[in-house]
């Protein structure tokens, strides 16, 4: 006998949290529950505005669609949107117990501008100290002081600096400039400095600044593999599909000797500690990108150890469908 529960939520976030061109008030999305024999499968349908292509309604037509079929039999679970393939392979994953239980709670501390904040995080960050940086939203020279204040302040602080393609040469080069050059090896990778893959790659020959590739791995004609400079690839598994697919292009990026970083798509904390487990699972030796509970004002079903949010129970959410 298989049962299912889909619920809508929408969380209120911080004040203040922009997504590119957008202010994000509230983040929403579905909580998909899958029972059979007993045993219960949770996930997370949530498309992230301004980043993936599909909406909530387009995601929730989907999901509606294949648990109409799954109630009635159906084993195959692939979908065309991202959101919707991550959030049912959660499910079908804690279902047959393919996602494995263990945690990898550890997570690269965001720092948004504010040096003096990410400071008393990383004196109490135990064992390998990295934390990630947004640059490219002010000038860069700015964001040049920041990278040399936090690494020569921190002898043991590794740093992923993350420009969105922000820059064009001139800029990302006016950047390079101000890092001293004893530092920059200590720079684990900068992710997609400028608008284009070839001006990032022209980039890192110049500078010897190690980048990441993040936006161009969810692009049609990316192929993961060995490159010159380009130390990893990022994952978001909400705009980049199926924990399978995930799966495979983390092997892909291992077998060219890349890093994997597995990375949050704002998920909420049902999502987040499913993540974690994937980074537990399939990056044992990379801290996960996922710091960004604290961006929203609750946690949702599932706490994140730690975390002093509050925790919305599923009996508060909205039921979209029940079988
Ligand atoms: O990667 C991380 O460490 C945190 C997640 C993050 O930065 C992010 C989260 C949502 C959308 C885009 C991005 C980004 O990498 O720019
Ligand atoms: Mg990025």
């Amino acid at each position: 006998m298989r049962k299912v529960e889909l619920y809508r939520f929408s969380l209120p976030m911080e004040a203040g949290v922009i997504l590119r061109n957008q202010r994000l008030k509230t983040r929403d999305g579905l909580l998909v529950c899958l029972t059979e024999n007993g045993k219960q499968g949770w996930g997370e349908i949530s498309p992230l505005p301004e980043f993936s292509e599909e909406t909530l309604e387009e995601a929730e037509a989907a999901t509606l669609g294949w648990l109409h079929s799954w109630v009635n039999g159906e084993q195959a679970f692939e979908s065309a949107l991202p959101s919707v393939a991550f959030g049912l392979s959660c499910a079908m994953g804690e279902l047959s117990g393919f996602l494995p239980q263990k945690a990898d709670y550890r997570k690269a501390p965001l720092c948004n501008g504010d040096p003096d904040e990410l400071f008393a995080v990383l004196g109490a960050m135990p064992g390998e100290k990295v934390a990630k940086v947004k640059v490219g939203l002010y000038e860069a020279v700015r964001d040049g002081m920041i990278v040399n204040l936090l690494l020569e302040a921190i002898p043991d602080l590794k740093l992923r600096l993350d420009a969105n393609r922000s820059w064009t040469r001139a800029k990302a080069d006016g950047f390079a400039k101000y890092v001293q050059p004893q530092f920059r090896d200590r720079i684990q990778f900068l992710e997609e400095p400028c608008k284009t893959r070839d001006e990032s790659r022209d980039f890192s020959r110049e500078t010897g600044i190690a980048i990441a590739w993040d936006e161009s791995v969810r692009e049609a004609d990316f192929e993961v593999e060995a490159e010159p400079g380009v130390a990893a690839i990022v994952i978001k598994p909400t705009l980049v599909g199926s924990i399978q697919r995930c799966h495979m292009l983390i092997d892909q990026a291992h077998k060219a000797g890349l890093m994997a970083v597995i990375s949050s798509s704002i998920e909420t904390s049902l999502g987040l500690t499913q993540l974690a487990r994937m980074a537990a699972w399939l990056t044992p030796d990379t801290i996960p990108g996922l710091d960004t509970l604290s961006l929203m004002q609750s946690q949702l079903v599932r706490p994140w150890p730690d975390s002093e949010l509050p925790v919305l129970d599923v009996d508060a959410l909205e039921v979209v469908w029940r079988r």
